[in-house]
């Protein structure tokens, strides 16, 4: 019996996040059983250069030395107590540190706990309950955000998951990914009746799409003339496409910010923060009730402090983009060589593969045109050439400071294989 047939036995569909499971791609998933620097180690003995990286925590590659030795020592401390650590203010102190733009910081155990509790403490704010969103992002599973959603939800083509309440859903109001006038008149009609909008500053759930000039600008526009709560989703961009994130990189203050990933260095840790104002709604401050057994534990922060202190070398992110582009140019020239129509985006640490002569890809629907036969090809085929990346072609890709320029060669040189037989 196969792995993942025995996994099936128990486990819905054998895996714990669905777009893990190669739905789309076809075939069965790699069961892995170590992983490091950038490689992961297959049940089936196999190695793989990793591109998936945990789905973006790993931005200093697997089993960092640093990173691991702070794990063991935290853990021989007591794995959670329930109770205030001054590990979690040290965790909490970095962050504000690095995104000014955060004054106060609530620790969380997911991505889907932060933006849930973001946009609670909006709408409770803001005394309003419309959110806006936009197609094909994905901001984690609460019910208010499974609307028209991106990642494993569009992939397995359930984008407005059943089970979200209608009522609820009535109140997600979903506008299209930079496209500025449609937001603009969406805040003519009922901007009075909008808590907040929330969007990830690059878009990373529907492949990779960066926000066209001027977008995010009209979003802190908007919601300062409406008084409406504008959040940056930064769980995926948050410390990847810069120190500060993407609102360092496009020199854009969000009222709150959702982070996840890479806070918590490969443990579960989700952060929401933002102006003080705000966030003093917050219980025990404030009447916005938010809570979590296993909020800042100890070994997680000890993990997410010690990745942050990396990351934060001079020029850490500066080697992350060149190898980014080293990897980008190689991949458009082999797609160019075999006149293979193949476009990408890319932002630092994060990338996007797209099946299609459209340059660049800007728009969800541009998104939705992509040839996602050929993007299965090219995956298996890279697969085969020993190269893993994400199985969906609706997911960005990323690269960590543990792949060097043999490494991006090596890779560079699988692609060649693979879009000579797509
Ligand atoms: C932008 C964004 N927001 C929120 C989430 C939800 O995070 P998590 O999977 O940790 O719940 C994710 C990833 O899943 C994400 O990419
Ligand atoms: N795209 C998702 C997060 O960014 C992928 C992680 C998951 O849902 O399992």
């Amino acid at each position: 019996m196969s792995l993942f047939t025995d996994a099936s036995r128990y486990i819905p569909g054998g895996v714990n996040s669905p777009v893990r499971a190669f739905r789309s791609v076809g075939g069965e998933p790699l069961f892995i059983e170590r992983a490091s620097g950038a490689h992961i180690f297959a049940a089936d003995g196999r190695q793989y250069i990793d591109y998936v990286g945990s789905w973006g925590p790993m931005i200093l590659g697997h089993a960092h030395p640093d990173v691991i030795r702070v794990v063991q020592e935290r853990a021989a401390l007591g794995l959670s107590f329930g109770a205030p650590t001054q590990i979690e203010t040290r965790l909490a102190q970095k962050v504000c540190e690095l995104m000014p733009s955060i004054e106060l910081v609530r620790m969380v155990s997911s991505g889907t706990e932060a933006t849930m509790s973001a946009i609670r403490l909006a709408r409770g704010f803001t005394g309003r309950s419309k959110i806006v969103k936009f197609e094909g992002c994905y901001h984690g599973h609460s019910d208010s955000l499974l609307v028209k959603a991106g990642s494993g939800a569009l992939t397995l083509g359930v984008p407005t998951s059943p089970g979200v309440p209608p009522e609820l859903a009535a109140h997600t109001i979903t506008l299209a990914y930079n496209d500025i006038a449609q937001v603009q008149q969406t805040f003519t009609d009922m901007g009075r009746e909008i808590a907040c909008v929330i969007v990830e500053p690059i878009a990373g759930n529907m492949n990779c799409v960066p926000p066209v000039p001027g977008f995010l600008e009209a979003l802190r526009a908007l919601c300062d003339r409406h008084d409406s709560v504008l959040i940056f989703d930064e769980v995926m961009t948050g410390f990847r496409v810069a120190l500060g994130g993407a609102q360092q990189l496009y020199g854009i203050k969000p009222d709150l910010t959702t982070l996840g990933k890479i806070i918590g260095g490969g443990m579960p840790v989700g952060a929401f923060g933002g102006k003080r104002e705000i966030m003093q709604q917050i219980a025990p401050l404030g009447p916005v009730y938010q809570a979590g057994t296993l909020s800042g534990n100890p070994v997680a922060m000890a993990a997410g402090l010690a990745t942050l202190e990396a990351i934060s070398a001079p020029s850490f992110h500066a080697a992350l983009a060149e190898r980014t582009n080293q990897l980008i140019e190689g991949l458009s020239l082999a797609a160019r060589t075999a006149n293979v129509p193949f476009s990408t985006n890319h932002v630092c640490g994060m990338f996007g593969l797209f099946f299609t002569d459209k340059a660049p890809v800007r728009y969800f629907r541009e998104v939705m045109a992509c040839n996602v036969e050929r993007f299965n090809r090219f995956f298996h085929a890279m697969l085969d050439e020993g190269v893993y990346l994400a199985p969906s072609a609706y997911e960005a890709g990323f690269v960590s400071s543990a792949h060097d320029a043999n490494l991006i060669e090596s890779t560079v040189k699988a692609a060649r294989a693979a879009f000579s037989r797509i």
